[in-house]
This record gives C-alpha cells, sequence and structure tokens, in this order.
C-alpha cells in the first residue's frame, strides 16, 4: 500500500515549509516565548515536582531498537486497523481540552490538520468548540470522542448520544481525571481556564446541562461556569458504572488511563472495547509511573482481545517504535501538537504531525521493519 513512502516524500517536499523547529526540545522552548505564561504552563507542566515532568520522556531511554539489515524495507505499510477502519498509521492526536487558550482557532485548525493527514483526531469534553462544529471542520470521518463522565450521568449520556449522532467513530472515556490534579504552576499562576468559560464549549450547547440552569448561559455565565465546575468529574465512579455507558451507545468504548494489569483485565470482563495505557501526560499523580514501564505486562494481561494504545511522553518516531515493540496497537499524541498550535496554528499542527510521522517512517526501515507486525518480537534492547 506504501502509506509509508507517501508520507516521506511528503515530507521532503515539505521541507523548506518547516516554519516552526524540528525538535521537540526546541518547539517546546519557542512555545514558551510565544504563549502567556499561564497558558504555556499549563500544557507543559505536570503534577508533582518539575523533574516529574520529565519521567515520562526519560523512561523512554530504558530501551533501545535493535536494527535488522538486508530485508528489503523499499515498500513500507504501516497502517493498522481499529475497531474495523483502516488507519494509514499508528497513531491518534490525543484528546486536550481548552485549545483556545492556545491558539484562537483551537480545536478547529487540529482537527483540520490531523485529518488531512488520515490521522484521527480525539474530541475533548473539555473542548472549547462543540464536538459537532469541531467534526464539521474535518475533511475525514474517523475521529473519536473523549467522555468526561460528569457527576450528572445524565448529561454524560446526552454527550455520548450527541457524539454518535455527529458522527465520531468511538468513545474514549477517561478514568484518570474524576478531579483535576495538583499542578503547582497552575495554583501559582492561579489559573484555571475554565473559570473564564474557556474548555466548557460542550456543556454550553448540550441541551440536559442547559436544562439544569435557570438561565441560559448567554444571560448567566456565572451560573453556567459555577455547575459546570460542580458536575465536572465524577469520583464516585465504579467498574458497575460502565453498563450504563455501554447502555447508551452503540460505539466502540475505549478505557483511557489504565496502569496496572488487573484494571486492563477488569476492562475486559466489562465488555470494554479497548484500553489505553496512559498517566495523562504525567499531569494527575505526583510520581505516577511512566505508561511505557507498565506497557509491556499490560498488553500481555489483554493478549490482544482488544486494541491496546499507549500515550505519555512519545515525542519522536523511535519512541513510536519502542510502545509498539511493547505491544501497543497505536499511540496517542499529545503535547508535541500543541505546541505545533501555539507557533503557527494548522500549519504548526500539521508539521508537527508529519516531522513525527516521517521519522517514525525512516525509523523503521532503516530499522529492517516494513510493518508494525513485523515490531513485536526481538526490536529492542533492555538498557
Ligand atoms: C493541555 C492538556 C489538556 C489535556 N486535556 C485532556 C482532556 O481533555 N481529556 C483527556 O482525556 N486527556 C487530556 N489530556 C491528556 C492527553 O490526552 C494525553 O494523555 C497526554 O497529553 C499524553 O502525554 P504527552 O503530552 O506527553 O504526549 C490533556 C493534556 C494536556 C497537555
Ligand atoms: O488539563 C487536563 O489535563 C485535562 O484533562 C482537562 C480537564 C478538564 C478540562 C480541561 C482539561
Amino acid at each position: 500500500m506504501g502509506f509509508g513512502n507517501d508520507v516521506q516524500l511528503k515530507v521532503y517536499q515539505h521541507m523548506e515549509e518547516n516554519i516552526i523547529p524540528v525538535s521537540f526540545e526546541e518547539l517546546e522552548l519557542e512555545a514558551k516565548k510565544n504563549l502567556e505564561e499561564k497558558a504555556y504552563y499549563y500544557v507543559a507542566a505536570s503534577a508533582g515536582s518539575p523533574t516529574d515532568a520529565r519521567r515520562n520522556t526519560f523512561a523512554f531511554e530504558k530501551y533501545e531498537i535493535v536494527p535488522r539489515m538486508l530485508r528489503d524495507t523499499s515498500e513500507r505499510d504501516l497502517s493498522v486497523e481499529l475497531f474495523g477502519s483502516r488507519i494509514p498509521f499508528p497513531l491518534l492526536c490525543a484528546p486536550i481540552g481548552v485549545q483556545s487558550i492556545i491558539h484562537p482557532e483551537g480545536e478547529l485548525a487540529s482537527i483540520r490538520a490531523a485529518s488531512e493527514m488520515g490521522i484521527p483526531f480525539i474530541s475533548s469534553t473539555a473542548a472549547t468548540s462543540p464536538l459537532e462544529k469541531t467534526m464539521e471542520a474535518a475533511e475525514t470521518d474517523n475521529h473519536w470522542f473523549q467522555l468526561y463522565w460528569s457527576k450528572d450521568r445524565e448529561i454524560a449520556a446526552s454527550m455520548v448520544k450527541r457524539a454518535e449522532a455527529a458522527g465520531y467513530k468511538a468513545i474514549v472515556v477517561t478514568l484518570d481525571t474524576t478531579m483535576l490534579g495538583w499542578r503547582e504552576k497552575d495554583i501559582e499562576n492561579t489559573y484555571l481556564p475554565f473559570l473564564q468559560g474557556e474548555g466548557i464549549g460542550n456543556y454550553l450547547h448540550d441541551p440536559v446541562f442547559r436544562s439544569r440552569l435557570e438561565k441560559p448561559p448567554e444571560e448567566d455565565m456565572k451560573e453556567a461556569i459555577k455547575l459546570w465546575a460542580g458536575i465536572f468529574g465524577d469520583p464516585s465512579l465504579t467498574w458497575e458504572d460502565l453498563e450504563f455507558l455501554k447502555s447508551q451507545t452503540t460505539l466502540p468504548i475505549v478505557l483511557k488511563g489504565i496502569l496496572h494489569p488487573d484494571d486492563a483485565k477488569q476492562a475486559l470482563q466489562h465488555g470494554m472495547d479497548g484500553i489505553i495505557v496512559s498517566n495523562h501526560g504525567g499531569r494527575q499523580v505526583g510520581s505516577v509511573v511512566p505508561a511505557i514501564d507498565v506497557l509491556p505486562e499490560i498488553a500481555e494481561a489483554v493478549d490482544g482481545k482488544v486494541p491496546v494504545l499507549m500515550d505519555s511522553g512519545i515525542r519522536r518516531g523511535s519512541d513510536m517504535v519502542k510502545a509498539l515493540a511493547l505491544g501497543a496497537s497505536a499511540v496517542l499524541v499529545g503535547r508535541p501538537y500543541m505546541y505545533g498550535l501555539a507557533l503557527a496554528g494548522e500549519d504548526g499542527v500539521k508539521q508537527v504531525l508529519r516531522n513525527l510521522l516521517a521519522d517514525f517512517d525512516l525509523t523503521m526501515g532503516l530499522s529492517g521493519r516494513s510493518s508494525i507486525q513485523e515490531l513485536r518480537s526481538k526490536a529492542l534492547k533492555r538498557v
């Protein structure tokens, strides 16, 4: 099929258009210069100490890639099938809320960039643009919706139904953010974008949410924000509650935030269609275990029964290779595309994704692998 070669060619053709830094570290520095300090730290920082913020990326360094030679890698097919639809690369855009604090076009710019490359975009509950409008901006229809399960479960059900009606192809339920983690930088900056009405577009447009208000948000935004803050997350949820969600949709349900093999097994027992091994980019729990470190035991526990996706720390093509070799079916990328958005809107996101894929494609070919299946065995050495 040669998806890989296409992207490589595209990157070379667009090389002179690289308007923002290619390396992640430079990209982050540049974004820091361009963004308002509070917004920059909202994206960049993690829970725990400043060194905790580097744990996820550092964890990848334990693994080294072992290339193989003379294997004809001239044609590479790096596509994968997820829930009955084929995507050109094992890459998705992670759900990221409040993108309007990064760029005025926010989620709309990101979904346009992702869809132009055939990459599924996972639309966040905490988006500023309502999910219907975001989907309308896309060129393709292979996008997913991420649910923050609200304390008012009728609101959660309503959002899932809206997502299905709008054409999203899967529901990602994020389990690790029933409350926002302790993020020192945001507290020092007294910064919570939602309190200014950013990132609550899906609620403001939700008929059930609106029905809970005395006055519509257009007349009383303060009341709407207060209601949002009261119902955002539900720490009382248990595995049994998943039955309710299943009864609300025919779409595949994917659990995001799994870090323990027993939780992965629970997901299977409760009929879930997939999981995402993730520590939320280290934003929720200080000193949290890196997702890449628990991926192998979780993949083993799932034993191929459902797709196992992974995020938290993917920065380069070699990180993708490592995650796939350790058992991921595909990976999600978060902050890098946010920095692309910060520096050059839609074009910036496109450039970040294109470079990541080109790096991945080349790393695969030069390692002697022409498809994801070939990565499974002995592709890595642990140091
Ligand atoms: C600014 C920001 C906002 C995020 N918002 C959400 C969200 O709304 N829903 C969600 O499930 N995850 C959210 N995440 C977590 C990402 O989906 C993903 O797990 C994480 O960014 C991956 O790590 P990485 O940034 O190291 O690639 C957010 C992450 C960032 C950086
Ligand atoms: O900041 C986050 O990590 C996040 O997931 C979130 C939660 C609520 C609203 C916006 C983003």
